[in-house]
């Protein structure tokens, strides 16, 4: 299983600095959270890591070969010309593992309807679906629970929770919501308005992922750090 090494010193865009001194690994087995305000620049941080863009001063590395890439991007990128189902396949899914994820997302009964026909909420569980059904070696997630409510957010939680049981891959996940991030995350990294640089890294403590008060107090003290000047 890779690590991931990030080191940027500076990444700019038609010009304009957008991300600064952001510098973190992400151990194999660990989920990292990037947390920062919108426009921060978390995004164009997810599209250098998975070498979508890799026009930076700076580095990223995988230990070891590029991992497969389970990806959620900010838009799901659905073929909106293939039904549900044909989009997980295309994108490497077996069948059957396939059709399990579309059970467990609430879209059994969508899978032979156009992905054209999904509502955002749909077609943003479907895009999650898409990332854990492809044997990926490594998951870098751009806000996978936005656009859902709040039964959907419940849900997707316990599917990522149940994957990394099964699949404990190292993982990037955007958030603009502590409480998403100390709800799934092994650290969070907290990054100030664009250009991003990185505040902190943070450690979740295990028990808050199961202990609501803990993970209360652990949102508000990384609430409190963003919060202090520096
Ligand atoms: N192609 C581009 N050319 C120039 N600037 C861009 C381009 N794409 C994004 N930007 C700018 O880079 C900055 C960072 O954008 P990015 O999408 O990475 O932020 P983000 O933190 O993911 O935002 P949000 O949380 O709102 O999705 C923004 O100011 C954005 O306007």
């Amino acid at each position: 299983m890779s690590r991931l090494t990030v080191d940027i010193r500076e990444k700019r865009l038609a010009g304009r600095l957008v991300l600064g001194a952001v510098a973190f690994t992400v151990e194999a087995h660990e989920v990292v959270a990037l947390v920062g305000p919108s426009g921060c620049g978390k995004s164009t941080l997810l599209r250098l890591v998975a070498g979508l863009d890799r026009d930076l001063t700076g580095t990223v590395r995988w230990s070891g070969a590029a991992p497969r890439l389970g990806m959620v991007f900010q838009q799901p990128r659905l073929l909106p010309w293939r039904t549900v189902r044909q989009n997980l396949t295309i994108a490497g899914a077996g069948l059957e593992e396939g059709d399990r994820l579309l059970d467990r997302m609430g879209l059994a009964d969508k899978a032979d309807v156009w992905a054209s026909q999904l509502s955002l909420g749909m077609a943003r569980r479907l895009a999650l679906a898409r990332a854990l059904a492809v044997d990926a070696q490594a998951l870098l997630l751009d806000e996978p629970l936005a656009s859902l409510d709040e039964g959907n957010q419940r849900l997707a939680r316990v599917i990522l929770r149940e994957y990394w049981l099964r699949r404990p891959v190292p993982t990037l996940l955007v958030t603009h919501d502590l409480a998403e991030a100390v709800a799934l995350a092994h650290r969070v990294l907290v990054l100030s308005p664009g250009p991003a640089r990185l505040l902190f890294d943070h450690p979740v403590p295990d028990g808050a992922r199961t202990d609501a008060a803990l993970a209360a107090r652990t949102v508000s003290a990384l609430r409190e750090l963003a919060a202090m000047p520096r």
